[in-house]
């Protein structure tokens, strides 16, 4: 597995599944990624990107299934996030 930290800007990127609209892809031959708009973006609207369905670290704000905080039950990597995934956009390639 390979694992990348984005800095700069991209550090700045809030997380969403359901509306993510940048998406990504690093290149690990030149340890740089790329992140292009999946669709047109009005001004003044916040930039998101899918952190992917894998565990997250915090609650998100954006997740429409019911999580409690710090409960294993109720981590983000299961099979509910998955199902909601979009195919292809911004997925990690964990
Ligand atoms: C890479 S930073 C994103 C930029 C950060 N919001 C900032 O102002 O610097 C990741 C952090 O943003 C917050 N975050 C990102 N997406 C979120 C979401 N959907 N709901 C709640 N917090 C989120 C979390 O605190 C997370 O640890």
């Amino acid at each position: 597995m390979t694992q990348a930290l984005a800095l700069g800007l991209g550090s700045m990127f809030n997380h969403s599944l359901l509306g993510q609209n940048v998406g990504w892809k690093r290149n690990t031959e030149t340890d740089v990624i790329v992140y292009t708009a999946l669709r047109d973006i009005k001004a003044g609207e916040e930039l998101c990107i899918s952190y992917g369905s894998a565990r997250l670290w915090f609650h998100d704000a954006d997740a429409q299934v019911d999580t409690e905080w710090g409960d294993d039950d109720n981590d983000t990597g299961g099979e509910t996030l998955a199902e909601l995934e979009l195919s292809g956009l911004g997925k990690m390639d964990l």
